[in-house]
């Protein structure tokens, strides 16, 4: 203990007390333990960890396994994609109790993304009757075109203006610079809302949430953001506290209202739990009910509901506003990918104003190598999560790693692999085309492209998260002009992460109607 403690590559490849020795990235010390806490502070600090993981992957080689010693533990990189799939698919160890506590402290640690695997898999089963069903994509795609386009000139819903829709009008009638990042993420917000609840909220309800999400994110992020688990402060434990009351209240108020919904028949009560075919079109709220009151998972645990519902509320919102704001800055560059995109819509979509279906999107092909290139380019769950061997563990590619074993397989080290993504800082939508870049290369391995991690603890938000992107993009491009406008002093720059996800920052943009 006092050997890994003090000098934990002795204790690794003399005594031999951590199974196979992996090459670590090159340190100036011969303390390793201590040679990266400046760069790791420094990295952290500036909410630049991802940057330093894939400068480590560059000096130990793409594609090779790396090890890191870390406050007395050794932090174990996968970067072999067999071995990432054996570990995410079949062997699907936890996530790290002790690192991923703080999701925890938000409402209670018994909630999705900390359950064991048998837990888990019951949990997940619930969620996906409302995540996973082709009901929930055209809820998704309702929601987009009431929030994006209800309101305009000859928008086919003829609703009124969403909140979301005038503050982009506001911006662009006064030519104010507009915030696209959190304008993004109110929009998502407003996409989850529907998902979950069948709720539109309104503007105080969705600033009061962004605001409780972001407490939250933040308080994790001093802790979390450094590599070690460190001690959060009572004042950050106190506001994680507070923003998740506020959340309960929230969550609580809605299934108030979900009860009062079936007394009164506006809403179909769900077929209770058991029942032979799997209810469709039910939101989240409906799923988790029904599970609870048929004496399911949620039974008799009011915190266990809520803190998932936020947990999908959180892993829901900000990743997709992100790689929309991203998808969006990248276009204001590449005005011939934009033109592209522009052309395939107008040829394979009715006029605009048109609310896309999920029915357009598979024949929008380009649409979805944008997708594919923005998700590679910019991946919003960087640096993934950090799951904890609970047993002595053999590789397919041979290393032996005992029990205990700390296991990032970060998604930036594959996306950004120039031995499989030509030109990798690029942004080049081409490469996912049958002609690749053009240049006789193919296009990349899929098993490359891991922006929701794969096996059973992957995204379940994934056919939300593409619907809502293409959606999203599509309709927002059809009907508006982007222009980058000069950051705030200060600013510089569009990568940042906290320590969950990768966001622009700074980015404001000017914005046009098209036509
Ligand atoms: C661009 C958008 C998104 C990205 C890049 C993303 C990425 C990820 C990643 C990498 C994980 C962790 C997988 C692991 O630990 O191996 C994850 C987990 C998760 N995501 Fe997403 N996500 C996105 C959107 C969404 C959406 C829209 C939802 C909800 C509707 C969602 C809900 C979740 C949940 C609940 C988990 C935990 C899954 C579990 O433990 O079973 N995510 N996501």
């Amino acid at each position: 203990m006092a050997a890994t403690l003090l000098w934990p590559r002795f204790a690794t490849e003399t005594l031999g007390l951590h199974g196979t020795v992996l090459p670590s990235p090159s340190c100036s010390s011969d303390w390793p333990a201590l040679g990266r806490v400046r760069p790791l502070a420094t990295a952290s600090i500036g909410k630049r960890l991802h940057h330093l993981v894939a400068a480590w992957q560059a000096s130990v080689g793409w594609g090779k396994n790396f090890q890191v010693w870390l406050g007395g533990a050794r932090w174990v990189y996968i970067a072999d994609l067999t071995d990432g799939r054996y570990l995410t698919q079949r062997l699907n160890p936890p996530r790290a109790p002790k690192i991923m506590r703080w999701f925890g402290e938000l409402i209670t640690p018994r909630m999705v993304f900390l359950v064991g695997n048998e837990e888990h898999v019951k949990v997940r089963k619930i969620a996906h009757m409302a995540l996973l069903t082709s009901a929930t994509a055209d809820t998704v795609t309702a929601a987009v075109g009431d929030l994006l386009l209800s309101g305009t000139p000859g928008s086919p819903s003829g609703s009124a203006r969403s909140y979301q829709g005038k503050v982009l009008d506001a911006a662009i009638a006064a030519g104010d610079p507009l915030d696209l990042d959190a304008w993004a993420v109110d929009v998502t917000l407003g996409v989850m809302f529907r998902v979950l609840f069948s709720e539109t909220p309104p503007r105080e309800v969705v600033d009061g949430t962004r605001h409780a999400m972001s407490e939250w994110i933040d308080a994790m992020s001093l802790v979390t953001g450094m590599p070690t688990p460190a001690v959060m402060s009572f004042g950050a434990r106190r506001r994680i506290r507070a923003a998740g009351d506020w959340l309960v209240d929230l969550f609580e108020a809605a299934v108030g209202r979900r009860r009062a919904a079936w007394a009164n028949g506006s809403r179909p009560v769900p077929p209770p739990a058991g029942a032979p075919e799997p209810p469709e079109g039910l939101d989240m709220l409906d799923v988790m009910l029904r599970d609870r009151d048929g004496g399911g998972i949620y039974a008799g645990d009011e915190r266990r509901l809520y803190a998932d519902l936020a947990m999908y509320l959180l892993g829901g919102h900000d990743t997709t506003a992100h790689s929309l704001a991203f998808a969006i800055h990248a276009l204001t560059s590449h005005p011939d990918v934009e033109a592209r995109l522009l052309a395939e819509a107008d040829a394979q979509l009715p006029p605009a104003p048109h609310t896309v279906t999920p029915r357009d999107l598979p024949n929008l092909p380009y649409l979805d190598a944008v997708w594919k290139e923005t998700m590679r380019l910019f991946p919003i769950a960087a640096l993934g999560t950090m799951r904890q061997l609970t047993g002595d563990t053999k590789l397919p590619s041979g290393a032996v790693l005992p029990a205990g074993t700390l296991i990032t397989m970060p998604i930036i080290t594959s996306h950004h692999n120039p031995e499989v993504f030509p030109r990798p800082a690029e942004f080049l939508p081409d490469r996912w085309l049958p002609a690749g870049l053009g240049d006789g290369s193919p296009p990349p391995p899929r098993a490359a492209w891991i922006p929701f991690q794969v096996g059973p603890r992957s995204c379940s938000g994934q056919l939300v998260a593409v619907t809502q992107f293409k959606a999203g993009l599509v309709s927002l491009l059809r009907a508006y002009r982007f222009k980058v406008a000069p950051p705030l002093p200060g600013g510089e720059g569009v990568w940042d992460a906290s320590v969950m996800t990768l966001r622009p920052v700074n980015l404001r943009v000017i914005v046009q109607h098209r036509t």
